[in-house]
Formats: structure tokens, C-alpha cells, sequence
């Protein structure tokens, strides 16, 4: 399996911090595979995602992307390579349809041709929200639906890594489940690459995930 994703000899302190957050920490990323990373709290989890997509600069070491330093991508170019949802999900003022089409009226995907109505559509049901319109107001939707909207919204944009930071930790057993099951269908059928930070102990159903722990600033194969 071609590696998609290597982080080498990463370091990073947030300013003032008594101790880095990473330091030497190695991980690699294989294309198609499904990463969990889990950890206490506090221990970075939510700050590795955020390196990777280049949302934080790391002090030390490298992280590349399909062999080139992600500090060589222009940041929009490779945030549309590689997405990061993120834990508590960010909605605009406004319709679900103009929620999932936002990012199409950003330049770096102004190539995308936007999708029909009826693909969005299908991709509700797909996502167990045949409930929800498309004209609905997406902040007066539940946490649980505006997660799935979240994830929905990056999946149309077709990127290579998602990067899940606890997509059900605001959920009911529901939902999460409905979450997890999409996720696992994402890797095993899209043929998605995914790291998902998750304190949950479920296991995935059809998928046996690399996991790893975080701890002492470094990830731990476990
Ligand atoms: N902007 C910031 N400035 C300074 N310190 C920060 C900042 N963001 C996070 N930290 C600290 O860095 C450490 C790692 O935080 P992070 O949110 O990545 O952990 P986490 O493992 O995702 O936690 P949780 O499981 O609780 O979400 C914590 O000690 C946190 O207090």
C-alpha cells in the first residue's frame, strides 16, 4: 500500500507550555487505511489533525504528503487534499443546501462543477437524514444531523485524507452508530484514508482500524 502520509521526528509546544506537546513522534500513513488515535485528554490528539491540515505550524521534524512537505502545498490546496472535521461542527447562517455548497465558492475549488440537488438529496438519505430538507435552516438542526452535515460537506469535495477530530462525542448511542457505520463504509467502499481521533472504546464493525495512543508526546501502536 503506498504511503499517502509520513510524519517524522515531529516536535511541537504550544507557547509557554511547560512541556512540548510532541516530540520525536513518527507515524505512517498508508493510502486506504484507517487510523484511530486515541489518548487522555490533553495529550494532543486535536493538535495532531490540526498539524497535518497545516491549521498549526509544527516546530520540528517533517510531515509529508504524498512525499513532499505539506509546508510546500499552498495551505487552501491542501486543505482541499486533506480535511479536518472537527469536533463540535461549524455551520453558516443559512440553508443546508448553501452550508454543503460553501466550499465550492472558494477559489481553490472553483474547478468543481457544484453537485445537483438530487445528489444531495441522495447523499442525506445516505447519510440517514432523509429527514432533513435542503432549505432547512442548518444550526436549528441537532448536533448529531449537523455532524453528519459536516461530514457530508467534505466528503463532496473528494479528498484523499479525512481527518476526524471525535465525531461522536457529541452524540447519543444512535447516532453514533450511524456515524460510525458511515465512516467505515467511506474506507471500506470509497476507498478512503482515515484518522480519527475517538474516545470511544466501540469497535468498528466491518473494519479491523491501526490504533494507536497517544501519550508522552509520542504515538504508541497499540
Ligand atoms: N491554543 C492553545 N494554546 C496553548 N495551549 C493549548 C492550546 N490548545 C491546546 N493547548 C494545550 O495543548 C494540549 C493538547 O491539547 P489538545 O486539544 O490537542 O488535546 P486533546 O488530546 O485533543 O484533548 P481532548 O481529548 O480533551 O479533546 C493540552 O494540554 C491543551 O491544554
Amino acid at each position: 500500500m503506498p504511503i499517502l502520509l509520513e510524519i517524522e521526528s515531529l516536535g511541537f509546544s504550544y507557547e509557554n507550555a511547560f512541556s512540548p506537546v510532541f516530540s520525536e513522534l513518527n507515524l505512517s500513513v498508508g493510502q486506504e487505511e484507517f487510523i484511530v488515535v486515541k489518548g487522555a485528554s490533553g495529550t494532543g490528539k486535536s493538535t495532531l489533525l490540526r498539524l497535518i491540515c497545516r491549521l498549526q505550524a509544527y516546530d520540528e521534524g517533517h510531515i509529508l504528503f504524498k512525499r513532499r512537505s505539506i509546508e510546500s502545498y499552498k495551505p487552501a490546496e491542501l486543505r482541499r487534499s486533506i480535511i479536518y472535521v472537527a469536533q463540535i461542527p461549524s455551520m453558516i447562517d443559512a440553508s443546508v443546501r448553501e452550508n454543503l455548497l460553501f466550499p465550492f465558492s472558494f477559489a481553490v475549488n472553483g474547478s468543481m462543477a457544484e453537485p445537483a440537488d438530487a445528489r444531495l438529496t441522495e447523499m442525506l438519505e445516505q447519510f440517514y437524514l432523509q429527514d432533513v430538507s435542503l432549505l432547512q435552516q442548518a444550526r436549528n438542526l441537532s448536533v448529531g444531523q449537523q455532524q453528519r452535515i459536516a461530514l457530508m460537506r467534505a466528503l463532496l469535495l473528494d479528498p484523499e485524507i479525512l481527518l476526524l477530530d471525535e465525531p461522536t462525542s457529541a452524540l447519543d448511542a444512535k447516532s453514533a452508530s450511524m456515524v460510525f457505520s458511515i465512516v467505515e463504509h467511506l474506507n471500506t467502499r470509497q476507498g478512503k484514508t482515515i484518522i480519527m481521533v475517538t474516545h470511544s472504546n466501540r469497535s468498528l464493525s466491518t473494519i479491523s482500524p491501526v490504533e494507536y495512543l497517544l501519550e508522552q508526546s509520542k504515538l504508541r501502536k497499540i
